[in-house]
């Protein structure tokens, strides 16, 4: 089948949330010895899980973080301050356990799973997932990143990945990315998706001056302008302006919402991919829990055109899914209450429904 085809497949599969598992769960919620609401945000994902999940008291004992690592041509333009060589290295250290997002998919139970969707060199480990599109895009500056089945075939990665990781009891997921120079194509693909201007889609990054982001969003401007990406083609956007690892967690999400498991969508990067992903698949955006604002300039035009509301505000600009491991704890933590806390009735205290109008 052809690839486009393929991906179509994919996109019909994802449904609706479970509208009566949403009830059940929010009737419960009320149950619960606490004001009705008063939970906040963890009411609200608990109630989405449900959706996602079809079951009322969701358990994910199964969890795992998708790095998907790639190089950028565009690195060549000083857009960076890191060398590209630093993507491989960092591969390494994914693979030997030492980075961020390692240590806390440790602490809150998750697995890592390293891609290589696109790195430029020869990275080489038995539980690194090889399945490089190519070596690095090329740079976007002077022409397209990539090919439109080369984006294609990244995304379908993607999928194929998380449709693995399903068949050996993996519930849920998050999205991780290693790729130096990866905030660049995210800035050009979050302003064609959203129409804001380059300027207020570029950021930092790793650490650059002002001067540097000046630079940064030139370069941005001159991809735009030579590539003209069409922002009612997300694929088209992709191949022109975007990058592997950008179109490889697109394909995690989608992948994700397929199978009904919630992703949980890390920062710029992985939300740039999430724009993307629920522009190929409409139906997408309810799967996705956005976990933390990052500090990179664009992320909240990308969560407000997305209309999700990060529930952590924690000043990190990271990536690899370091904020979206964190956010794992706050499920847990909505399920626990789902599971050990007590009913108005099984721990005899009156509730509100016991008022009656005029007391109300
Ligand atoms: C040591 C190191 C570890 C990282 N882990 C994630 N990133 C993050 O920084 C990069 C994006 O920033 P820019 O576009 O400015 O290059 C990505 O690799 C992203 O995952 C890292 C960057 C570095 C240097
Ligand atoms: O928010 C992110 O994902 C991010 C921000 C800056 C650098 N790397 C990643």
């Amino acid at each position: 089948m052809e690839r486009e085809q393929q991906l179509e497949a994919w996109v019909q599969q994802i449904t609706a949330l479970d509208e009566a598992a949403q009830k059940a769960a929010a009737n419960h919620l009320d149950d619960l010895t606490k004001p009705p609401g008063s939970l906040g945000k963890l009411e609200e994902l608990t109630i989405r899980l449900a959706g996602i999940t079809g079951k009322k008291k969701p358990a994910f004992s199964r969890k795992a973080v998708i790095v998907m690592a790639s190089d950028h041509g565009v690195v060549e333009e000083g857009v960076s301050s890191f060398p590209a060589e630093v993507t491989q290295q960092m591969v390494h250290n994914f693979l030997a356990g030492g980075a961020a997002v390692n240590v806390l998919a440790r602490h809150a139970g998750a697995e890592v799973i390293c891609v290589d969707i696109g790195v430029n060199g020869e990275p080489d480990h038995p539980d690194l997932v090889s399945r490089s599109v190519r070596k690095g895009t090329a740079n976007m500056a002077k022409g397209p990143a990539m090919s439109r089945e080369e984006a294609l075939q990244a995304i379908l990665t993607g999928i194929d990945v998380v449709q693995e990781s399903v068949k050996k009891g993996t519930q849920l997921f998050v999205t991780g990315e290693m790729g130096i120079g990866n905030t660049t194509p995210s800035a050009a693909v979050t302003s064609v998706l959203t129409g804001v201007s380059v300027q207020e889609a570029t950021g930092k990054g790793t650490g650059l001056d002002q001067a540097g982001v000046q630079h940064k969003a030139n370069v941005i401007a001159r991809a735009i302008e030579l590539n003209q990406p069409d922002p009612n083609d997300p694929i088209d956007v992709l191949a022109k302006v975007g990058g592997l690892d950008i179109a490889g967690l697109a394909g995690v999400i989608i992948g994700s919402a397929a199978l009904k498991c919630p992703v949980v969508i890390d920062g710029y990067i992985s939300t740039a991919a999430a724009l993307v992903a629920s522009r190929i698949a409409p139906a997408c955006r309810n799967y996705m829990i956005a976990s933390h604002t990052s500090e990179e300039r664009g992320h909240v035009a990308l969560l407000q055109t997305l209309d999700l509301s990060p529930m952590l505000q924690v000043g990190m600009r990271l990536g690899e899914g370091t904020g979206g491991v964190l956010c794992l704890h706050l499920i847990e933590a909505a399920g626990r209450i789902m599971d050990e806390m007590a009913t108005f009735s099984s721990a005899g205290i009156s509730s509100n429904h016991e008022m009656s109008e005029a007391e109300l």
